[in-house]
């Protein structure tokens, strides 16, 4: 993916004779510029202002800009305020149907929580504020963990540049917020052009090393709480998602977008995230498989997800899993709660809806779930704040009833799932694209932090449920032990004890 010798001095040596920013980069330096000049940005009513540079890849004409990923991950060495929040967004369709993949760096504005309104509303419909929120905003101050505390409750941001390449088209963007931005008049355009890396990040040298793994909760207190809910669900059927975090401790710092890179060609179908807050934080990355909703216009679409099998070694192994799957009791009543919970919370934002009947298959590159969509128009007047709170957290992450699950998890998990299964995505004025944050790590320093849930129901054990988890952070896994594209450890033996404890828990 992000292999080292895709660098931005391939790109200035390949595209200019001439010293200085490439062509994109001068010309949209120098909208600005005049932009910001003219008398009447001064005043006025507080708009954002979108101004773009369009090119296409593959002309040979900036290869070092083609790339979202390989831009962002040119700046990597840079850590000047400005460049912050630096974001990365693809949506899951990007592969199959020319979906836009977006790098960010800066904000221009920013939307605290759901409570501000987003400037985007009075510009351009290409403006989007990209972010997310925490799973659970009521999570006590005195346990959170603070390589969460960059990230907030949740922020959504306006970039001040964006790149974002859809199929072969390339836009470079900048967002100006006037007339407060006015007076950078001289600055702006200069950061603009500072931002073609003449000296990208190179080779980091020897990838790290993993030397630790630890699990939260560990196998002991894992089976407590599964068998203390299956034994409530018993007496009166509900789900909840408990989630456990896997802290992957390293010999030297993980590069994140390196990583994020290769978990990106290992995971097709899914949406992919980076979000790094502020310099010398950690960065949220993952590959989820979940929308949480989209909406064009009026026009809302979203997916109940849950119950989980693996894709087979052999097709008649991949046929059996999913025939296991469709006939699992135990993962259609998993699927059902968020079924039902997601079309009620719909029946009362839309004026329409349309339910997808039963069940099919969300087929992964290395497992599979039971999905049920839905179609629908919202209401007159309903925001995407009021969808998303109607929506979060579905069953599929909390569980069911949701307000009993979400006290359940505030009091037994043994850890702050920060941003995990927590809403993440875009946000403009005619469109919106929220995921679910889940298959999603915390990288800081030489730690990744894993995190990843299962749904208990009546019918769950607490080795099998363990080992699903086990399986939805193999992704990440094996990526890291692919030493060659990861730009992390080299194969490994994982220093573990869940797969024995496992055994004797399951066997
Ligand atoms: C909670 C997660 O995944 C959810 C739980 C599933 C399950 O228990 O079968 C399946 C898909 C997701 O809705 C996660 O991956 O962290
Ligand atoms: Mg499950």
């Amino acid at each position: 993916m992000i292999g080292h010798g895709h660098t931005a001095s391939e790109g200035f040596s390949a595209s200019s004779e001439a010293a200085g920013p490439v062509r994109p980069v001068r010309e949209l330096a120098g909208l600005v510029r005049e932009l910001l000049l003219r008398p009447e940005s001064r005043g006025g009513e507080r708009r954002a202002v979108r101004l773009a540079v369009e090119f296409s890849a593959g002309a040979g004409e900036v290869p070092s800009l083609e790339t979202p990923l390989g831009w962002l991950f040119s700046l990597k060495n840079r850590t000047e305020a400005q460049l912050f929040p630096k974001v990365y967004w693809s949506g899951r369709e990007a592969a199959r149907r020319g979906g836009r993949e977006s790098a960010a760096v800066g904000a221009a504005h920013r939307a605290d929580g759901l409570q501000a309104t987003l400037l985007a509303a009075a510009d351009s419909p290409e403006t989007r504020y990209y972010g997310g929120l925490r799973f659970d905003s009521g999570y006590p101050e005195e346990r959170r963990d603070a390589r969460w505390s960059g990230f907030g409750d949740g922020s959504f941001v306006l970039p001040r540049v964006e790149l974002s390449r859809d199929d072969g088209l390339c836009v470079l963007s900048c967002n100006l917020v006037l007339p407060d931005d006015a007076k950078y008049a001289e600055s702006l355009p200069a950061f603009v052009e500072g931002l073609m890396a003449e000296d990208p990040a190179g080779p980091d040298g020897a990838a790290p090393r993993l030397v630790a793994r630890r699990d939260r909760p560990d196998f002991e207190g894992w089976s407590r709480e599964v068998e203390r809910a299956v034994e409530e669900f018993r007496e009166r059927p509900g789900k909840v998602v408990f989630a456990r975090r896997a802290d992957l401790d390293f010999d030297g710092d993980l590069d994140a977008l390196s990583l994020l890179g290769s978990l990106k060609a290992a995971t097709p179908g899914c949406f992919h995230f980076y979000f790094e807050p502020e310099p010398g934080g950690a960065a949220f990355i993952g590959a989820t498989p979940e929308r949480l909703y989209g909406r064009e216009g009026r026009a809302v679409r979203s997916e109940a997800v849950a119950g989980t099998r693996p894709r087979g070694a052999s097709a008649a192994d991949d046929d059996g899993l999913l025939e296991e799957l469709l006939g699992s009791e135990k993962d259609r009543a998993e699927q059902r709660y968020v079924r039902d919970s997601i079309e009620r919370d719909l029946r009362k934002l839309c004026a329409a809806l349309t339910v997808e009947e039963g069940v099919s298959e969300m087929k992964l590159a290395s497992r599979r779930h039971l999905v049920s969509r839905f179609r629908g128009t919202l209401a007159e007047g309903v925001t995407d704040a009021d969808v998303i709170r109607a929506l979060h957290p579905t069953p599929a992450v909390g569980g069911y009833p949701k307000g009993e699950a979400i006290l359940r998890l505030r009091d037994s998990e043994p850890f702050d799932r920060g941003w995990y299964a927590g809403p993440v995505g875009w946000l403009s004025r005619d469109a919106a694209e929220l995921a679910v944050g889940i298959r999603s790590g915390l990288v800081g320093g030489s730690r990744l932090s894993l995190f990843s849930g299962a749904g208990i129901v009546a019918g769950s054990t607490p080795g099998g449920e363990w080992a699903e988890i086990e399986q939805k952070i193999s992704d990440f896994i094996l990526v890291l032990g692919d030493g060659e594209s990861s730009g992390a450890a080299p194969a490994v033996a994982l220093p573990h004890d869940a797969p024995d404890s496992l055994e004797r828990a399951t066997g």
